[in-house]
């Protein structure tokens, strides 16, 4: 056993709680532990599933990899192993899936999409299809001029009465569809939001289904332009497209009908609100964040504190031995709070998808009127998770020195994985402005009003009272900080429209304000979600402890980080922050010796993460040498590149040197 895999070891055994019991929690119970495990083995040991380590492949192999595991999970897999939709089993598959798969706007984005704006007939025409994969359809919004200003997309469908179709124009080249997944190279069906125009009538976006291939040949339909946009900073495996449609004509059947209809003599009937519209958007915010962003974290988290508690170097006692960079408090600070924030926003956020979950039971009896408080809720959380695990992820790989930079770590492919989280399904500026409007909404209002997670805003403020580093006076002191900037940010809109200015100014002037209160009120959401978790939660007073130990390491270090507003709000005084930095400190040391072990709780598998740093045996530097072996590059003991072009001045050096030689 190498001297790493003893460190590791060593850590292992000083563990003062269970891992075990910390991975139910994590999973939500015993049952779904063994249920994910099981679910995890079966994907781990079907040799279809086996490809390179996508470190040594290129973008194309990526792409064909990704897709051929994909098509064979989703036709083959799953119901062999009687993984169906509704069942416990098919909620973690995609915890097990490969560390690249396609195929995620098709099933991911397009499928509920048909759900929620299709019309009965219609939900039973394309979902057997899609779930089958005959047929497979991206979720075209973007295009290339407009993705946040969704008034301005310029794809038209004009409805043309004689012939009962929808002809779909891209009018300019900055109106072609521009990012969307699965869209390049796999699609044959795009929904396509598009401009709804009847008899000279505009009536706005609207989903269409578009067909843009041919079903045998798989070529590209008459008037179709289709294709990769080419290489990006991450998702190498996905074919994010364009697709420039000129004079397309589809069926009236094939306006996605649930929520508006046009009839066959060119009526326009609107049967539910045009908000719905946006629902497609709301569910993602909601449901991605675990898989794209809170799971890339974590993940990040066990790469680095494995590598940080078995990476030795340099000396905490002169004359002593040398130390693991964990055992440094610096190395401590950076890395013990992502697995906070982790275990913050998790729970948090499974807060809000039951709230969504009510929210799609009451829509379903027609009553939409909690809708302006999930959209504010998901575009928030969405944004600020997505900016959390972003920074954490490449504070991590940062953390791991020279060898974070190598992709052997793994942790180049998990920061642009999450860095697009900050932009997609929502850029985060935009996300924070639309909750902005609610909030400054909710602030008028009065409490009765108003849904219980907003009240405190028009409530008084309270004082805390003991010590001002516990759960409650902690979760105080976020809401106080959320209601004053809101506070402070409205009256700002309200002097500058005061002073004269237009209302859209007096936003814009005041946007800056806006985004900060609402980044207040967010993080009072999931500090208070998580600690009202903590609270609940039902476990041994070890794991409690763990847990309680996070929680208040999150609050503290969100609050040492920007002393600077919570004293100008007269919050904290200097003293409170100084009380509040001392205690952060000592939460990094008593974590300290956990924190293999509570990297552990997440039970990813090696082959889940692909990184030689943060493999369960902590044979770093075994796998790193193995890793650069397999390097594309060192196929052959002589590249052809070195040999074509320095070999003559090689030649030159040999000479030289040789002809120094026997002058000697
Ligand atoms: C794996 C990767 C997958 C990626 C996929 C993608 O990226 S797919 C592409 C992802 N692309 C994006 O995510 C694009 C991001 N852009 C957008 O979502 C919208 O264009 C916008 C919301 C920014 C503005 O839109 P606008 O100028 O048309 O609207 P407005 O500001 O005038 O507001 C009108 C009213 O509607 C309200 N309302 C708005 N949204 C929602 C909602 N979801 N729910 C409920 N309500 C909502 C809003 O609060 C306001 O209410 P108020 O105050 O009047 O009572
Ligand atoms: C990896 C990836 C996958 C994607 N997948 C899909 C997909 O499957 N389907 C799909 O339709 N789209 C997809 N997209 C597109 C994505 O949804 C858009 O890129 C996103 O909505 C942002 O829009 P934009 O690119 O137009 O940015 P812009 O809106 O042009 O943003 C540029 C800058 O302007 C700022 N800005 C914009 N508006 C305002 C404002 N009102 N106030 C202040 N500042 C503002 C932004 O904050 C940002 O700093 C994907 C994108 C990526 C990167």
């Amino acid at each position: 056993m190498s001297i790493e895999s003893n460190l590791l070891k060593k850590e292992r055994q000083n563990v003062t709680f269970s891992v075990e019991e910390l991975t139910n929690v994590w999973d939500g119970g015993k049952e779904d532990t063994e249920i994910r495990r099981k679910v995890v083995k079966v994907f781990g040991d079907d040799p279809v599933l086996k490809s390179p380590p996508i470190c040594t492949m290129t973008r194309e192999e990526r792409y064909t990899e990704a897709t051929r595991k994909c098509v064979y999970i989703f036709r083959n897999m799953l119901q062999k192993n009687g993984i169906y939709p509704g069942s416990k089993e098919f909620e973690h598959f995609w915890n097990a899936m490969p560390i690249e798969y396609t195929l995620l706007i098709h099933m991911g984005a397009f499928i509920p999409c048909i759900m929620s704006f299709g019309s009965e007939e219609q939900v039973a025409k394309w979902l057997p299809l899609s779930a089958n994969l005959n047929i497979i359809c991206t979720y075209a919004q973007t295009e290339l001029g407009h993705g946040s200003f969704l008034r301005g997309l310029e794809t038209e469908a004009t409805f043309d009465r004689e012939t009962q179709e929808f002809v779909i124009n891209c009018p300019k080249v900055s109106s072609m569809k521009w990012w969307p997944g699965d869209m390049g190279l796999n699609a044959n069906h795009a929904l396509v939001m598009a401009n709804l125009i009847v008899g000279g009538k505009k009536y706005g976006m609207h989903p269409f289904m578009v067909q843009i291939r041919d079903l045998s040949t798989h070529m590209p339909l008459p008037g179709v332009t289709v294709g990769d946009i080419g290489s990006k900073m991450g998702f190498e495996a996905i074919d994010n497209g364009f697709l420039y449609m000129k004079n397309v004509r589809i069926p009236r059947e094939n306006l996605l009908n649930k929520n508006s209809e046009v009839k066959p003599d060119g009526t326009y009937v609107k049967k539910a609100s045009d908000r719905l519209m946006y629902g497609s958007m709301v569910n993602l915010r909601v449901n991605l964040p675990k898989s794209q962003a809170i799971d890339v974290l974590a993940k990040a988290c066990t790469i680095a504190i494995r590598y940080s508690a078995v990476r030795r170097q340099g000396l905490l006692n002169p004359g002593g031995a040398e130390v693991a960079v964990l055992d440094y408090t610096l190395q401590q600070h950076k890395l013990i709070p992502q697995l906070a924030t982790v275990y913050a926003t998790k729970f948090a956020g499974e807060g809000i998808i039951k709230k969504h979950q009510a929210f799609l039971q009451n829509m379903a009896k027609g009553n939409i009127s909690d809708l302006a408080e999930i959209h504010a809720l998901s575009a928030s959380f969405k944004a600020s998770v997505s900016e959390q695990c972003t920074e954490g992820v490449e504070v991590c790989r940062r953390a791991c020195g020279g060898h974070g930079y190598s992709q052997a770590s793994g942790l180049p492919h998990l920061l642009s994985k999450v860095t697009p989280t900050c932009t997609y399904e929502g850029e985060n500026t935009v996300l924070y402005l639309q909750t902005a409007r609610y909030l400054v909404k909710c602030a008028k209002e009065k409490a009765a009003d108003l849904p219980e997670s907003i009240l405190f805003l028009v409530q008084p403020i309270q004082n805390a009272r003991g010590n001002i580093t516990s759960l409650d006076n902690l979760a105080l002191y976020f809401k106080n900080r959320a209601a004053l900037c809101v506070q402070a940010a409205s009256k700002k809109v309200n002097q500058m429209s005061n002073k004269g200015l237009a209302m859209h100014e007096a936003w814009d002037k005041s946007s800056v304000q806006l985004v900060h209160a609402t980044k207040a009120y967010v993080i009072q959401y999931i500090f208070d979600a998580f600690a009202s978790f903590v609270k609940e939660v039902k476990c041994s007073k070890s794991v409690k402890e763990i847990l309680e130990d996070l929680c208040c390491l999150y609050g503290l270090h969100y609050i040492n980080n920007c002393s600077g507003d919570f004293l100008k709000l007269g919050i904290l005084t200097a003293h409170h922050c100084n009380i509040a930095e001392e205690a952060e400190i000592a939460l990094l040391e008593k974590l300290r010796p956990n924190a293999v072990g509570i990297v552990d709780a997440f039970d990813f598998t090696d082959s889940s993460m692909e990184s030689c740093l943060g493999a369960y045996d902590g044979n770093v530097y075994e796998r790193l040498f193995d890793m650069a072996k397999l390097s594309p590059l060192n196929k052959e003991p002589v590249h052809q590149a070195s040999y074509k072009y320095l070999r003559p001045y090689l030649l030159e050096g040999r000479d030289i040197l040789e002809g120094a030689k026997s002058k000697l």
